[in-house]
């Protein structure tokens, strides 16, 4: 179970994203593999070796009381080999299906579960049932055809099964009567034959269930054996230096694996010093989130280079590099565990001093320590509990906690209202970061609402996976044609 999860969590980013990777297929897979395995090597195989060792002794007692009949035991053994074979066969494909509709049908579970207020608003119940319903119609068929199948086979066997004895019985009545054997010895050694049938039975029987567990278990293998595209801890850099924050983007062209067809970023290149604080603003879709992802190397770019601090992005240790990054999303997921546990995620030294005063820059420790039980409270799963802005502020405080080099703030803060936004912006344009080494961290920021952007040292503007504009806010705005102070007045009149 440890190791299957470990080669889970060690994929790049764009696995995750296949649809056969999905939250409830992941789920519905580790709990499959782990029960088969169990069943496999706790039960399975201990009865394999008790029958396997009974089998043996009868053989050698039976050929000692009376060898010809002993030799016949292992002359008749074909019929159980065959009639095994014929049922390891048609047990293969039954299970291999069960799995699957089993898969499809927790997939759809856990999705109408993290879903269930999309559900309940569109009253779409009924529908997730129908779907279902539907994902294990077509398996239900065909295990109604296979057990058909499997009973026939069934029988086939069970009759090769008694061929084999009454091969034994009638060449023990001919022992006897050719005086071969005497009648006591001859049904002596019958008996131990016929003893030992069940044990030949049961192991022919359980053939086919590992047969069809290695069946089921074979996505499980897949897993364990994959080869990360993006490797976390190669190339091992033990002396890694704290990174100051330049960041270069030279002629990167990018797509993502799941949509090969589509460019996104195209041709995109931008230099960003250390300790700057850079705004990335454009429509939807333009890509600025994109950006954020390259420089957390969630991907890598089809073509050009990703720098930080002149060297190329792929040639860093990807776990050192990313404990000096931060990133705040838009929809920031917290743990189902306490107030506290959440902000000290990934910071688990973290002293109480240190929490308050990342809480405090945030802006939340006033409403957590109204809370009846503070910090110890639980947020409940995904932070259900929490109002958006309230989520979004405890994510600072978790990100800020970390005391980043790099700063990545998608959309932030745009849950918080107006006086909170001002508030967290403004400890936000403060902080230096692990080493106090810098005056403050390199941040980048993506944000829609223009006025979380408007004291930036540089915004770049980008359409279409391209930067189509950049500088300060008064230089944007005074260029009056521009995209920006298109979006400025248009935002301005709004708020007005
Ligand atoms: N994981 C993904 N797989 C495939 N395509 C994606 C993925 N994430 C984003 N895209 C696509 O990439 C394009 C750029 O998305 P991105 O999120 O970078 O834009 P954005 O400028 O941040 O948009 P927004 O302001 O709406 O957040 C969009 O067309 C989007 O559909």
């Amino acid at each position: 179970m440890g190791s299957n999860l470990a080669a889970v969590l060690r994929n790049e980013l764009a696995w995750f994203e296949k649809p056969e990777n999905s939250t409830g297929s992941l789920t519905s897979r580790i709990i499959n593999d782990t029960a088969m395995v169990k069943t496999i090597i706790a039960d399975r195989m201990s009865v394999i070796v008790q029958c396997i060792s009974s089998i043996l002794i009868a053989t050698i007692v039976s050929i000692k009381v009376c060898w010809r009949m002993g030799l016949v035991a292992w002359a008749v053994m074909p019929c159980h080999f065959i009639g095994g074979l014929i049922q390891a066969k048609s047990a293969k494909g039954f299970s291999g299906d069960n799995a699957a509709a089993h898969s499809e049908l927790v997939a759809l579970a856990s999705e109408a579960a993290a879903n269930i207020k999309t559900i309940a608003s569109f009253c779409h119940e009924e529908h997730i049932l129908k779907k279902a319903k539907l994902s294990l119609e077509i398996p239900m068929k065909r295990s109604r055809r296979q057990s058909v199948k499997y009973g026939i086979i069934q029988g086939v066997s069970i009759c090769l099964w008694n061929i084999a004895h009454a091969v034994a019985l009638t060449y023990t009545t001919v022992l006897v009567q050719k005086h071969q054997a005497t009648f006591r010895d001859g049904i002596r050694s019958y008996q131990i034959f016929s003893l030992t049938v069940p044990s030949i039975t049961e192991l022919w029987t359980l053939i086919p269930t590992v047969i069809s567990a290695i069946t089921v278990l074979t996505p499980a293998f897949e897993t364990l054996d994959r080869q990360t595209e993006i490797e976390p801890d190669t190339p091992e850099d033990s002396n890694f230096d704290t990174i100051k924050g330049n960041m270069e983007f030279q002629s990167v062209h990018f797509n993502y694996p799941s949509r090969p067809e589509v460019t996104i970023l195209n041709n995109f290149s931008l230099q960003i010093e250390a300790g700057s604080k850079i705004a990335l603003v454009g429509p939807s879709g333009a890509g600025k989130s994109s950006v954020l992802a390259l420089l957390l190397r969630f991907y890598d770019p089809r073509e050009g280079r990703v720098l930080i601090d002149g060297k190329d992005i792929r040639d860093y240790n990807l776990r050192n590099l990313r404990k000096q990054i931060g990133l705040v999303q838009q929809e920031p997921l917290l743990f189902s565990c306490s107030i506290k546990d959440n902000i000290c995620y990934g910071n688990d030294k973290s002293s109480e001093a240190e929490i308050i005063e990342v809480s405090r820059e945030a802006n939340i420790h006033e409403f957590i320590s109204n809370l009846p039980h503070g910090y110890n409270t639980m947020v409940g799963e995904k932070g259900c509990q929490l109002s958006g802005g309230q989520k979004q502020r405890i994510a600072i405080a978790r990100t800020l906690l970390k005391r980043p080099a790099i700063m990545l703030l998608d959309e932030a803060t745009s849950a918080l209202d107006a006086e909170s936004e001002r508030a967290v912006v403004g400890a936000l344009e403060s902080i230096k970061d692990n080493d106090g080494l810098l005056a403050r961290t390199t941040q980048v920021t993506v944000a829609h609402r223009l006025s979380t952007v408007i004291n930036s040292d540089t915004i770049v503007v980008m359409d279409k996976g391209k930067v189509v504009e950049i500088g300060t806010h008064s230089t944007l705005v005074a260029a009056s044609e521009g995209v920006y102070s298109r979006f400025y007045r248009l935002q301005s009149f709004n708020e007005n």
